[in-house]
């Protein structure tokens, strides 16, 4: 008796060839060195322009009192951005320094001024620990820039291992952070 294959079992292959998931990510832009908002638009185009990147929410603008890096270390402007992504976060934080790197970002002294900076701050479901990546990003529970922005355009954000983004954030207190009348797109 030859067995005829059932149109309703899904074949694990088919599903498995090409198909990759898609991850909702958070990405924190920041910059305090050059036209810190040229900077920032122009990283938000350059992210728009990426492959298998689709950049679903931009954040209000914040200018953030910097923390850590050297005495002369000027205020920053930060955004946040949500985005689906199929890439791998190893490609995506390939394309992050890229960006870095096309906006001039020089890597000196660890927190120096800097044109760009663009850090992952969460990759779906996922926590990743290796030399080159950790995610969430080890820092992001404790730092206002990222949690003001993030809030605005998810209000009821977890930050995996940490909680709710809105808790966090009463916690850290929003001192030094101050949400400016401008948008970028
Ligand atoms: N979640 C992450 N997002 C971005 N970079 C990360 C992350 N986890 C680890 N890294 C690594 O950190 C290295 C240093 O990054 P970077 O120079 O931007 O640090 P920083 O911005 O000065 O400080 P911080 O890490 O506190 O934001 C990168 O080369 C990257 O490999
Ligand atoms: N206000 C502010 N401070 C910082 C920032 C930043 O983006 N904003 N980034 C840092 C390294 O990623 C270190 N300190």
């Amino acid at each position: 008796m030859t067995e005829t294959p059932s149109p309703y079992v899904i074949d694990a292959d088919t599903l498995s060839g090409g198909l990759k998931p898609i991850r909702q990510v958070i990405l924190s832009l920041g910059s305090n060195l050059g036209d810190r908002e040229a900077n920032l638009q122009g990283a938000i185009d350059a992210l728009r322009d990426t492959p298998d990147v689709v950049v679903v929410d931009v954040s209000p603008v914040y200018e953030t009192q910097p923390i850590g890096g050297p005495d002369e270390s000027g205020p920053y402007l930060n955004v946040v951005l949500l985005a689906d992504s199929t890439l791998s976060v190893e490609l995506l934080l390939d394309r992050a320094h890229a960006v870095e790197q096309a906006f001039g970002r020089e890597r000196s002294v660890k927190g120096a001024p800097r044109t760009l900076d663009v850090d992952l701050i969460t990759y779906g479901k996922k926590t990743i620990e290796s030399e080159e990546l950790t995610i969430p990003h080890p820092r992001a529970h404790e730092r206002a820039f990222v949690l003001a922005p993030w809030l605005d355009i998810e209000p009821d954000a977890v930050l995996l291992g940490h909680g709710p983004v809105a808790e966090l954030l009463e916690k850290v207190g929003t001192e030094g952070v101050t949400k400016l009348d401008l948008e970028l797109q």
